[in-house]
């Protein structure tokens, strides 16, 4: 039986039983000490999933209390191959769950199943799998060098667990990008505490089970439910026993954490916000860079930092490129997860369409002309305490404008003409944003000199989010500090101690 068939008679929200979530320390599940918890809802139709605890210093404390006894413990004395077996176990254990992660990761973000079964879950094994191999096949320098007796001497770099590493993780894509750094952090030989989105609590949840069904020993994954400032999250990120800080989320955020992490000298890995370009040459494939330009766009109902937000298109080519996004735009049909035919699901929260829909009027003040889109479709009756947003498409707005500059996170862009190239690439690195770009072209010359000039951490050319986990990934200006990814996260989750011997 398929997933789809599964759900095909009850909606998800009706299929499974209210779930709390639980913080997850030291190898046990536990509600904590604060008696402070809130409500969890399902974004399609505002039904209550369940409850979720807050935590406090207490549990804060004792996470990091039992990530730092793990590390002395088993945890800290295993080889490389007994640990990266467990984690491989770990993958395996997700995908063996796979439905129920499944189910979990769209009950809180309402994501269609048929994306989360292709894109979050799996991720969510493979970032396991793949820092498996890295941790095993990690390489060390080695200097020899000459003293004046002529004896000489042998440098060599060991590279060290950091020790314990809090990861602050979003609501877009929640599995996938906590077990990206859960993972080569685990890998590398550390330890975690966690503190998921409050948006988002079930998967790193239930990761828990997973942790423990294997054998993962206690202490080495922690979950502390909260949400940010004056709460689990700030609480963590200060914590003078924290050894590192990784974040994916708002800039505005991240300005926030590493103030925090500043105090003790935390190192902090961030991956955040962009405004990033799509630049579509009249030399083009038109279907591809359609078709590419709608997953850019649109997928994921617009919450991926990596999104299209500002597209601009070579002025031959435009007003066919503009019709052929915007018919696209209107056969993405709303629906509930469980539904094969759903072309797009609802925005995280009511709080989160409140600032979408914030913007969609800011587009009409700055003069925008509004192509598809603008608002809060109509849904049937059951979905109508969901929190919907139509996919919408502007063109003719200033390049000062808000929605031309800032971070929406919707399903949401605007179109802008070009006349050149040089006019293309000013334009597309005219943000303080520097994350991901795309360019369309099938102008082989043209494709490496026009990437070579976006200033982002990550741009596609004639495709849009392939993704070799073994490649550096991060974001260059306002969208982050440093790189994760294959070797590159070995600079943030290892220490390197050189070693000088006198022979
Ligand atoms: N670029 C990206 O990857 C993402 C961007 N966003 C954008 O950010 C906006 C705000 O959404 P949020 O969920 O509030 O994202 P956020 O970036 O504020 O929060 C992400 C994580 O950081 C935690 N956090 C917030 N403030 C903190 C603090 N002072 N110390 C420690 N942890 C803290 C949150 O609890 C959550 O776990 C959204 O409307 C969206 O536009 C949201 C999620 C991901
Ligand atoms: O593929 C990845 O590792 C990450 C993808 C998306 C984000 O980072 C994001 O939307 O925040």
């Amino acid at each position: 039986m398929t997933i789809h068939q599964l759900y095909e008679r009850r909606p998800l929200s009706q299929s499974s039983a209210r779930r709390d979530a639980a913080h997850f320390i030291d190898g046990a599940f536990t509600q904590g000490t604060t008696g402070k918890s809130w409500e969890n809802f399902h974004p399609v139709d505002g039904s209550l999933i369940g409850r979720v605890p807050e935590g406090g210093r207490a549990e804060v404390d004792a996470a990091v209390t039992a990530a730092h006894a793990a590390l002395r413990g088993d945890w800290g004395r295993m080889s490389v191959v007994e640990r990266t077996d467990l984690l491989g176990a770990v993958a395996d254990e997700i995908n063996r769950r796979f439905d129920e992660f499944l189910e979990a990761e769209c009950l809180d973000t309402g994501k269609p199943m048929s994306l989360a079964s292709h894109i979050d879950i799996p991720r969510g094994a493979a970032n396991f799998k793949m820092f498996t191999d890295v941790a095993k096949t990690v390489a060390t320098e080695c200097f020899p060098m000459t003293t004046p007796d002529g004896a000489g001497a042998l440098n060599y770099a060991l590279r060290r667990p950091r020790g314990v590493i809090a990861v602050i993780s979003p609501w877009n894509l929640p599995l996938l990008l906590m077990t990206w750094k859960v993972g080569p952090a685990l890998a590398l030989g550390n330890a975690v505490v966690v503190k998921p989105s409050e948006e988002t609590p079930l998967t790193a949840t239930l990761l828990g089970e997973a942790m423990n069904k294997v054998g993962v020993p206690r202490g080495v994954y922690n979950v502390v439910h909260g949400l940010g400032p004056n709460s689990a999250g700030e609480l963590l990120t200060q914590h003078p026993r924290v050894n590192g800080v990784t974040f994916t989320g708002e800039t505005r955020t991240g300005e926030a954490i590493m103030r925090q992490a500043a105090h003790g000298i935390r190192p902090v890995s961030f991956e955040l916000g962009g405004k990033n370009p799509a630049l579509i040459f009249a030399d083009a494939d038109l279907d591809k860079a359609v078709e590419g330009t709608m997953r850019s766009a649109f997928s994921n109902c617009g919450q991926v930092c990596l999104g299209t937000e500002r597209v601009y298109v070579e002025r031959l080519i435009f007003d066919e490129f503009v019709a052929r996004l915007k018919q696209g735009a209107e056969s993405l049909r709303p629906g509930r997860p469980e539904d094969p035919s759903t072309g797009i699901g609802p925005l995280v929260s009511k709080e989160h369409q409140a600032k979408v829909l914030s913007y969609y009027a800011r587009a009409i003040e700055e003069g925008a002309t509004v192509i598809t889109g603008g608002g809060v479709p109509k849904v049937p009756a059951d979905l109508a305490g969901g929190s919907w947003i139509e996919p919408t498409i502007w063109t003719g707005a200033p390049d000062n404008a808000a929605i031309v500059n800032e971070e929406i996170f919707g399903p949401c862009c605007h179109i802008r003409p070009f006349d050149t190239e040089e006019e293309a690439i000013e334009l597309a690195n005219s943000t303080p944003y520097g994350l991901a770009a795309a360019v369309w072209t099938e102008n082989l010359s043209r494709a490496h000199r026009v990437a070579s000039r976006m200033d982002v951490g990550i741009c596609w050319v004639n495709s849009w989010f392939l993704r070799d986990l073994r490649t550096a990934f991060g974001g260059a200006k306002q969208s982050g500090i440093g790189r994760e990814g294959g070797v590159h996260s070995l600079e943030f989750y290892t220490e390197l101690t050189n070693i000088c011997v006198k022979l």
